[in-house]
C-alpha cells in the first residue's frame, strides 16, 4: 500500500525520451572540481590538512572571511578552456560536471546574486562561460554540479530551529532558486544538474523545495536531467521516496563506491550514475597525493566499466591546479584511458547490463544482441568461463580486432571462450554473437 506523496517521484520507471537517452548512452564523464580551494591545496598556516582538500576551509576552521580573502588570488594564468576540452575529447568522455558552486560558496560564473563570484577576482572572465563554449563545440555535454550548502551566505541553515532561522532559509531558498534560474538562463545548453550538500535537516525539512526545484529546470529547460541527490519527499526521505520510488532521473548515491555486481544487481532496474577520485578522497586540488592511495590507470579504468557493466554511468574527478593547468598525474591517466578508449569504446558507449553471471576475468556489457566481454583477469587456464542464461547461446566470439577465439560447449548454458592468441597486454574486448535458442533441444537432458 502506498503513502500518499505531494514530493515524491515525479515518475516511475526508467526515462525514455531523447536526452535520457544521451544520457545513458554517454557512459564515460569526467567531473571538474576547481575552485578557490584549489590555491591552498590542502594546506593552512603551514599544517598539511589530510581530508578531501575541498573542505579546507571546514578542517581548517577558517572563518568564512578569511577564506574569501582567497579570491585576491585568483588568476589562473594557465587556464585555457580550449586546451581542457581537448584533453576531455582525447580522453574520449562524452561529458563534464563542472562545480559551478561547491560549499565554499565561490561561483565560476558572474552571478548578480552574490560578490563572491569570478567577476570579483583578478582574473574577471567568466570561467564557466568560456568551458560550455569549449566542451559543447568539441561535442562534449556539460553538466553543473551546484552545491545547496553554501558556507559564504549568511542565510544558509542546517536546521532550522527558530522563527528566525525559519524566516532566513526560505530567503536561502530564494537566493538558491535566483542563482539556479541565472544558471538556467544564461547557459541554455546545460544537460543536467547534479545537486550536493543536500544531506541537512533544514533541506530534509523542505522537501517541497526540492521538488519545485526539479520542477523549475524542467519547466526552463526541457530535457535536462536532475540527480536522484538533491530530493527529500514530504517526509525528508531522500533519493528515494518513502513509496521507493527513485526521485529525479538517476541514482547518485555511488560516489567513490560502486554496487557489488552479484549482490547489488537491484540498480540495474533503475539508472544511475557513479562518481569517483584518483586518490583516496581529492576532489579538489591538494598539493600533496602522497598522503593516500593513488589509484594506477588500469584500476581507474575497471571502475569504469564496472559501472556500464551494472548498467551504470562512471564520472572521473579532476581537481585543475591554482594555474589552471593539470597535474601530470591526472594527465597520465586521461591518456591512458582515451588511447584505451579508442581502440575499446564499443563496449561502453550506449552499452548496458547484459543480464549474465559475473565471472572472475572480468565484467560483460551488452549492446542489443552484442555482448562483450571485457577481461581484466586472463586465467592461466586459457580458458574464459561463459555462463549464458537458459536458451541464449554463443554463435561466435572474436576480439575488436577480428581475431577468432575458439568457443567450446562445456555444459548446459556453458561456454569456455579461449584466450585470443596474441593477447594484448591490457584489458581486452571480446564480442560475443549470441542468439536466442529455446527452440533447440536440450542434448544434456
Ligand atoms: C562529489 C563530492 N561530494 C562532496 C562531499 C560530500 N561529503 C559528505 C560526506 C559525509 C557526510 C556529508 C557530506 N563529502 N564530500 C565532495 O566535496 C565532492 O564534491
Amino acid at each position: 500500500l502506498e503513502v500518499e506523496l505531494k514530493y515524491g517521484a515525479d515518475r516511475l520507471g526508467k526515462r525514455q525520451d531523447p536526452a535520457m537517452q544521451k544520457f545513458r548512452e554517454n557512459r564515460l564523464g569526467a567531473f571538474i572540481h576547481w575552485g578557490l580551494y584549489a590555491i591552498p591545496g590542502g594546506e593552512w598556516n603551514n599544517k598539511t590538512y589530510h581530508g578531501a582538500a575541498e573542505w579546507l576551509k571546514a578542517w581548517a576552521k577558517v572563518p568564512t572571511m578569511d577564506w574569501l580573502e582567497l579570491m585576491k588570488q585568483w588568476n589562473p594564468q594557465q587556464f585555457d578552456a580550449k586546451k581542457w576540452a581537448k584533453m576531455a575529447k582525447e580522453m574520449g568522455v562524452k561529458y563534464v560536471k563542472i562545480t559551478t558552486k561547491h560549499h565554499e560558496g565561490f561561483c565560476l560564473w558572474p552571478s548578480k546574486y552574490t560578490e563572491y563570484t569570478v567577476a570579483n577576482t583578478p582574473y574577471k572572465k567568466d570561467i564557466l562561460g568560456e568551458l560550455v563554449k569549449a566542451y559543447n563545440a568539441v561535442g562534449i555535454d556539460v553538466h553543473f554540479y551546484f552545491s545547496v550548502l553554501d558556507w559564504s551566505h549568511p542565510d544558509w541553515r542546517s536546521s532550522i530551529k527558530t522563527q528566525e532561522d525559519s524566516i532566513a532559509f526560505q530567503r536561502f531558498l530564494t537566493f538558491t532558486d535566483n542563482q539556479l534560474k541565472e544558471l538556467a538562463t544564461r547557459y541554455p545548453t546545460v544537460k543536467d544538474f547534479w545537486f550536493d550538500g543536500t544531506w541537512d535537516a533544514s533541506i530534509k525539512q523542505n522537501g517541497w523545495w526540492t521538488a519545485h526545484v526539479e520542477r523549475m529546470l524542467k519547466e526552463m529547460l526541457p530535457g535536462v536531467t536532475i540527480n536522484s541527490r538533491l530530493r527529500a519527499d514530504d517526509y525528508g526521505k531522500r533519493h528515494f521516496d518513502s513509496n521507493g520510488h527513485l526521485m529525479g532521473d538517476y541514482e547518485s548515491a555511488y560516489e567513490r563506491r560502486l554496487p557489488d555486481p552479484v549482490k547489488d544487481l537491484h540498480v540495474t532496474k533503475w539508472d544511475w550514475e557513479a562518481c569517483m577520485t584518483i586518490p583516496e578522497n581529492q576532489w579538489g586540488y591538494h598539493k600533496d597525493w602522497s598522503l593516500s592511495y593513488v589509484k594506477n590507470p588500469t584500476e581507474v579504468l575497471a571502475r569504469i566499466v564496472h559501472a556500464v557493466s551494472m548498467g551504470g554511468n562512471m564520472v572521473v574527478n579532476f581537481g585543475p591546479q591554482p594555474d589552471g593547468d593539470f597535474r601530470p598525474e591526472e594527465k597520465k591517466i586521461a591518456d591512458f584511458i582515451g588511447k584505451w578508449m579508442k581502440k575499446n569504446s564499443e563496449c561502453i558507449y550506449g552499452c548496458d547490463y547484459a543480464g549474465w553471471e559475473k565471472q572472475d576475468w572480468g565484467y560483460y556489457t551488452r549492446k542489443s544482441n552484442q555482448v562483450y566481454m571485457v577481461v581484466f583477469n586472463p586465467p592461466y587456464s586459457g580458458q574464459l568461463t561463459v555462463k549464458t542464461p537458459k536458451g541464449i547461446t554463443i554463435t561466435t566470439a572474436k576480439t575488436l580486432t577480428g581475431e577468432q577465439t575458439q568457443v567450446t560447449e562445456t555444459t548446459r548454458n556453458e561456454y569456455n571462450v579461449s584466450l585470443p592468441k596474441n593477447m594484448p597486454q591490457e584489458p581486452f574486448v571480446i564480442k560475443l554473437e549470441v542468439k536466442d535458442a529455446q527452440k533447440t533441444q536440450d542434448k544434456y537432458r
